[in-house]
């Protein structure tokens, strides 16, 4: 499939953007859960034909604050835009997920962030999300406030055991075929191919150790080999590529 062209904005947004749908969340993997919430903002976008706009965070907000727990990242921002794009998004804006953005309350992150800059119209989020200063805002909060802001507020139905740590623990466990079921698509990983190793992002989900079946961005079948020292692929090629993994 063609990749569509999503921009992805960071810290900021286009000049003259006027009102908007926004969904909000990390989206790692944009995985079929999200896929659910993005496809309800851009049926919503369409209905009233305003631009959809996705916000997310990066870094994982769980690596800045809160319990420590796995991070790895299933997908860069850029593939995550892709993916949106493919789905009808049409513009990607990350917000660096800083302890000052941490610190905001629910009140201030409304007005600055989603009334002020980002002008929402219409706000959609997973039934349990949270946001603001110690995760204390939740789709009722925005509800509430949105009615003083001017958006209107859509929690969305959780669809039932997909999530991200899902994802992430599925990979753990070697179950590519499961990660895949989740995402909706096999799962990917993108890096640098020389001399048969995938050279990939520190911090990156890897399946656990063992030999999978992939497939190179290029098409290719290939024999991948998972070890304590990252990514073997059976392939004489080279430069940057990704690499679905298809079956364990
Ligand atoms: C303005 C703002 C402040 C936040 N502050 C905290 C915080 O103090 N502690 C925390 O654990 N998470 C905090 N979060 C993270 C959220 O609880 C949540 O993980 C994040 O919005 C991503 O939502 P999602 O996990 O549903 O994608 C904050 C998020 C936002 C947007
Ligand atoms: N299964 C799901 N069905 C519908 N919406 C979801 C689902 N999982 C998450 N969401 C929503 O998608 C947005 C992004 O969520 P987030 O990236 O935290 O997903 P997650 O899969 O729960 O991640 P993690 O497992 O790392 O906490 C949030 O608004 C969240 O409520």
């Amino acid at each position: 499939m063609t990749a569509m062209l999503c921009p992805v904005w960071r810290d900021t947004v286009a000049a003259g953007l006027g009102p908007c749908v926004v969904t909000l969340g990390v989206f790692d993997g944009v995985h079929r859960g999200h896929a659910r919430l993005i496809g309800e903002a851009v049926g919503i976008g369409r209905a009233r034909g305003l631009p959809t706009v996705l916000v997310t965070f990066d870094p994982h907000p769980a690596r800045v604050v809160g319990p420590p727990r796995c991070t790895d990242a299933l997908s860069s921002v850029e593939r995550r835009a892709e993916l949106a794009g493919e789905l009808g998004v049409d513009a990607v804006c990350v917000l660096s997920f800083t302890r000052e953005l941490a610190g905001m309350s629910p009140l201030d992150f409304v007005a600055r962030i989603l009334a002020g800059r980002l002008r929402a119209a219409a706000v959609v989020v997973g039934g349990n999300f949270t946001f603001g200063h110690r995760g204390e805002g939740t789709p009722e909060t925005l509800r509430r406030l949105g009615r003083d802001y001017g958006f209107t507020t859509h929690p969305v139905d959780l669809l039932p055991l997909v999530s991200s740590t899902h994802v992430r623990s599925c990979l753990r466990a070697g179950d590519v075929a499961g990660a895949a079921r989740a995402l909706g698509r096999p799962h990917r990983v993108e890096g640098v191919l020389a001399d048969g190793r995938l050279r990939v992002e520190p911090g990156t989900a890897l399946p656990a150790p063992g030999v999978y079946r992939g497939r190179l961005t290029c098409g290719d079948e290939v024999l991948v080999e998972v070890d304590a020292e990252g990514v073997a692929v059976r392939t004489s090629r080279t430069g940057a590529t990704g690499l679905d993994f298809l079956s364990g």
